[in-house]
């Protein structure tokens, strides 16, 4: 008998604590398809003099990375990934990407035969030959097919049970269909799209917008700047989608992937807030200390993301054709004064032909 579908959660930060009340929910639910034990792997951490495992598996809720919301009892968290992953088909990767290699490398020969992955990770690697995705960091690494879901997902409102939406970026539609089923609730709607590299890449350019929206919040403009700056964005994210990656489809930017995550990023972001804050120390703080500051061990993804994605530009020659991208690097990370997105942004003569290329 084929052995029973087992659910494993690597990373236990703000978004990934949130999924571990969803998929413990489902798993326990879905009893005929799933093992309702679901193991988290935690990175483990003392907080107020005890382990954070420790106090997750007694008191069922993350104190630290989702305090105030229980998880349920059949999530059990792990100190070492192997141990997390053992016996495990269904792998959900949901670390900040900064991590993502060195927890692979641990997993490496102890993953069970039939297991394949999701990735929830907002992020994008680069190496000489241009983008490498992190869904193909991770089937690389460890061998197994990398599905991804992203969406407009603000980790903290899916904890209040508030409704919202999301997009599996897929190539086995059989893999899709039971990520589904971990993933689904009346308040988490799941749609499919079959383009995993149009999905992830969505979510990792959609930060550095969201850093661009919180200067024009730390400069106390409105909306409409904010909405011009969303919009030149997804023009950039488009942009770069096309070049950089093939066969990326045109509907996925209107999936929840694309433009909604864009706009609530925008809005309730932890990159928006921490930029917020950055424009407003008027070069005072780094985006390191701020983070330090603002975020209690929560990650930023978009400022790694829009140095890597400068280093990629600047090498094609493309800085012209990025100027949003290329304004935000220089600002988080070259001293340029934060006014200087929208005289940049300004510059650029926009098309009298109603094309977006
Ligand atoms: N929080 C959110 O609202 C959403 C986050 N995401 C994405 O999910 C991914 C994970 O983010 P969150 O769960 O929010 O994490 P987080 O940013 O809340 O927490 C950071 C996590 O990293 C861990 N960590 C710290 N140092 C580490 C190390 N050296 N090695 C391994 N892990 C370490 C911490 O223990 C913690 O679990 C990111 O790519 C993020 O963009 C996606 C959708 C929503
Ligand atoms: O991805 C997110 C919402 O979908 C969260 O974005 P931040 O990492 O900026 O909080």
């Amino acid at each position: 008998m084929a052995a029973k579908n087992k659910i494993a959660i690597l990373g236990s930060g703000n978004w990934g604590s949130t999924v571990a009340r969803i998929a413990g929910g489902n798993a326990a639910r879905h009893s005929n398809l799933f093992d309702a034990e679901v193991r988290i792997w935690v990175y483990e951490e003392v907080v107020n003099g005890r382990k954070l495992t420790e106090i997750i598996n007694t008191e069922h809720e993350n104190v630290k990375y989702l305090p105030g919301k229980k998880l349920p009892e059949n999530v059990v968290a792990c100190p070492e990934p192997q141990e997390a992953a053992a016996g495990a088909n269904i792998l959900i990767f949901v670390l900040p990407h900064q991590f993502v290699k060195g927890l692979c490398a641990k997993l490496v020969g102890h993953l069970r035969k039939d297991a394949f992955a999701v990735s929830l990770i907002k992020g994008v690697d680069f190496d000489e030959g241009g983008v490498v995705l992190i869904s193909e960091v991770i089937r690389k690494q460890l061998g197994v097919p990398c599905a991804v879901l992203m969406g407009a997902n603000v980790a903290n409102e899916i904890a209040e049970e508030q409704f919202s939406e999301a997009t599996i970026g897929y190539r086995d539609e059989q893999h899709a269909q039971l990520l589904k089923h971990v993933f689904q609730t009346h308040y988490f709607r799941i749609a499919g799209a079959p383009d995993v590299a149009g999905v992830e890449i969505c979510g990792a350019l959609k930060n550095i917008v969201a850093l661009a929206a919180g200067f024009c919040d730390g400069m106390g403009l409105g909306n409409n700047t904010k909405a011009a700056v969303i919009r030149l964005g997804l023009v950039e994210m488009i942009r770069f989608a096309k070049h950089y990656l093939e066969n990326v489809r045109d509907a996925t930017f209107l999936q929840s992937c694309g433009v909604a995550d864009l706009i609530t990023t925008c809005y309730g972001g932890r990159n928006r807030r921490c930029a917020e804050v950055f424009a407003r120390s008027q070069g005072a703080k780094t985006f390191e200390d701020i983070e330090q500051e603002v975020l209690n061990g929560q990650k930023l993804q978009g400022t790694l993301t829009a140095k890597d994605v400068h280093a990629i530009i600047k090498r094609d020659g493309l800085l012209e054709r990025f100027r949003l991208f290329t304004s935000v690097y220089e600002i988080a990370f070259c001293g340029k004064p934060v006014a200087s997105l929208l005289e940049d942004l300004g510059k650029q003569e926009l098309n009298m032909n109603g094309d977006i290329s």
